[in-house]
């Protein structure tokens, strides 16, 4: 894949890129997390690079984020969403839905959000989902009771290529293959010269060998699962929970990783762990045995009357010897069940097999002694032939292992990047489920909003009023005082950059157009300096100049200046906005004067009070189409001229009238 071709990519991005195994995977599934595996990528480049991806993929250069406030709302649904993941890779995977003009790229994550609604987040599935990473490269595996040989400098090269994980060696001859196999317990030959060489030990000569590197080290396969081990593990639990089609069969799996340890070694092979045990035992267990030996024979002796011939005495005291000779000839018997309680004893304690008894019984001498002693040479044989067991035993059950889990390697991969990818999905469920979300309909003009609930609104969901709202082209949107025009304005907002970047949208029905860019411009605090205001002008005039099928959303842009200058300089930019094909709401408390100051008719919504309730406005959220809401003040002086009936006030409230 040409990196560089990525929007945002450059040479040294491209290099670090080339680098990971799996780019192009990790590229074509928003693999995030993997993407920040590449030397110098963080998590936040990772992600960019995926959406310049997925853009390419598109042919998308749409930019809907028009403004700091859009910017700001997108980033707080952003987070609503990632609340909702477990994983930190579904956290980044979110990342790469933005919000988009293109109808393919909004299709394809439409697709995505109507399979991810459907399922339902099991807190089971949840909780095992805590335990899933992405897979981790295998540890690096150093092996050193095995080498490789070889006497060609090519051969040489591959071998370390193949199998880094084995020394490789380089001999010439018979003599420099029998040193090795002195220094290794297995020593494969890579060529075909050494066959039919006779050396001690075990020599294999094995030309296809780096052709099959699992054979030669099952330990890289091992390295890997159990690396991976936990996590594979928490993905089969989310399978199981959450019912999903498994790639491999899970119960395989699982019994292949029940006999794996932690650092990669065969776990649950009786024979293999007789054979340690016996290793490690071995010399306490013959002086046990020789201990055996000695306190049967010294109660045989103290139990003993025993008559000394002369000349045996003689003998005795002459050469401070001979009681070898006195023990032979007195207590033969006793010496050889000493000895046999000692072997037995040697056998039992190690649990050896025939084959390791025979070379046991040796230990001790058929010669009667006393205090009886093993020999050394002969349990010497005994470690090597019980290490030798040992490894081979080890090595068979490597291979066997690592032959079942070879096969299932690509499954186990596949198996977690899907309980990955159902952390993403659960993560969009909660959320549609949790703001009563549906999924929306693109039509040709405007926005329509039924009960849309805004999740950006701090109160809890159940006080917050669904709010009915159409646009279509350019409106001002009137209303009292925390009426909620912010609110309605941060919804409208919500709910476009929600339904383009192909995701639900918190109402119960959503009907919008597909807008090119969105601009929404937050209030300005307080009236701006000379400089601040010019910017500003300019800002709104450029976007009057033109444009195709923009959302324009501008809380009280009065702020900007005194009131009659403000009213007049609106008026001016809906007017020219309004021969444009955008679609713009404009919350203003200047309503009545900007539509005077106008050339044109402008339309005009107001959020209503419907009341006064303990001194608070009891107020209708939803905006009441073509209709100018009275403002605070002017429903204040009505309630005193009702309730006060003095003339002043019919005399105030008569200026409110149009
Ligand atoms: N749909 C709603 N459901 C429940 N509470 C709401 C809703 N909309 C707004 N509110 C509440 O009303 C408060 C004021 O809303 P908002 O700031 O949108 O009003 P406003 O009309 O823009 O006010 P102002 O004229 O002072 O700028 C919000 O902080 C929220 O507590």
């Amino acid at each position: 894949m040409e990196f560089e071709s990525i929007p945002g990519v450059g040479a040294k991005t491209a290099s670090a890129l080339a680098e990971v195994e799996g780019a192009e995977r990790a590229l074509r599934e928003g693999d995030v997390a993997h993407l920040a595996g590449a030397p110098g990528i963080s998590q936040g480049r990772a992600a960019r690079i995926a959406r310049g991806a997925i853009r390419r993929e598109h042919d998308d250069s749409s930019r809907l984020l028009r403004t700091d406030r859009a910017r700001e709302i997108h980033r707080e649904l952003l987070s609503l969403l990632q609340e909702r993941a477990i994983t930190s890779y579904a956290k980044r995977r979110l990342e790469t839905f933005y919000p988009s003009a293109s109808p393919s790229r909004i299709e394809e994550v439409r697709e995505f959000a109507e399979r991810a609604i459907e399922r339902e987040p099991d807190p089971e599935a949840r909780e095992a989902l805590a335990g899933v990473e992405p897979l981790e490269a295998a540890r690096d595996v150093r092996v050193r009771d095995r080498c490789l040989v070889t006497n060609d400098a090519e051969t040489l090269a591959a071998a370390r290529e193949a199998i880094p994980e084995l020394p490789v060696e380089v001999v010439e001859d018979a003599r420099g293959l029998a040193e090795l196999a002195r220094g290794y317990s297995t020593v494969i030959a890579l060529d075909e010269t050494f066959t039919g060489v006779e050396v001690d030990g075990d020599v294999q000569v094995r030309p296809d060998a780096l052709a099959d590197p699992v054979e030669v080290v099952p330990e890289r396969v091992l390295s890997f699962f159990a690396a991976n081990r936990e996590s594979i593990r928490a993905a089969v639990a989310v399978h199981r929970a959450a019912d999903m089609e498994p790639p491999c069969d899970l119960r395989a799996l699982d019994d292949a990783l029940s006999r794996l340890g932690p650092d990669g070694e065969v776990r649950d092979d009786e024979e293999l762990e007789r054979l340690s045990t016996a290793v490690d035992d071995l010399d306490a267990s013959v002086h046990t045995a020789e201990s055996v030996a000695n306190d049967h024979l010294r109660t045989a002796i103290e139990e003993r009357d025993v008559t000394i011939e002369g000349t045996d005495l003689l003998s005795l005291a002459e050469r401070g010897a001979g009681i070898d000779s006195l023990l032979s000839r007195e207590l033969a018997d006793e010496y050889d069940a000493a000895v046999e309680a000692a072997r037995e004893h040697l056998i039992d304690a190690l649990a050896l097999d025939s084959g390791e008894s025979e070379i046991a019984r040796n230990a001790f001498p058929e010669e009667p002694t006393f205090p009886v002693e093993h020999d050394e040479d002969v349990v010497g044989r005994l470690r090597e032939e019980l290490v030798a067991a040992k490894e081979r035993r080890a090595t068979r059950g490597k291979r066997e292992l690592a032959d079942a889990l070879t096969e299932l390697r690509e499954p186990a991969a596949a198996l977690v990047r899907a309980a990955l990818e159902l952390d993403v999905e659960l993560a969009v469920s909660r959320f549609a489920r949790e703001f009563d979300c549906t999924m929306p309909e693109f039509v040709e003009d405007g926005v329509t909003i039924e009960g849309g609930r805004s999740p950006l609104l701090a109160e809890p969901l159940e006080v917050i009023e669904p709010v009915d709202y159409s646009v279509s082209g350019v409106t001002l949107l009137s209303g009292v005082n925390s009426g909620g025009k912010t609110s309605t304005l941060d919804l409208v907002c919500a709910v476009v950059i929600l339904a383009q970047m192909g995701l639900p949208v918190p109402a119960d029905r959503v009907r919008l157009r597909r807008f090119s860019e969105l601009h929404y411009h937050a209030k300005t605090q307080g009236t701006l300096d000379a400089g601040a205001f010019e910017g500003t002008v300019k800002e709104f005039a450029d976007l009057a100049a033109g444009g195709e099928g923009r959302l324009v959303l501008v809380d009280e842009l009065e702020s900007i200046t005194e009131p009659g200058a403000s009213a007049k300089i609106i008026a001016g930019i809906l007017e020219a906005l309004g021969e444009t094909d955008t679609t713009a709401v404009f919350v203003s408390h200047l309503a009545r004067e900007i539509r005077a100051a106008a050339d044109c008719e402008l339309a005009v919504d107001g959020i209503e009070a419907v009341g006064l309730e303990d001194g608070e406005l009891v107020v209708n959220r939803s905006p009441v189409k073509d209709h100018l809401a009275r403002s605070t003040p002017e429903l204040i002086v009505e309630k005193l001229a009702r309730e006060e009936g003095t003339a002043i006030y019919d005399r105030l409230l008569e200026k409110f009238e149009p």
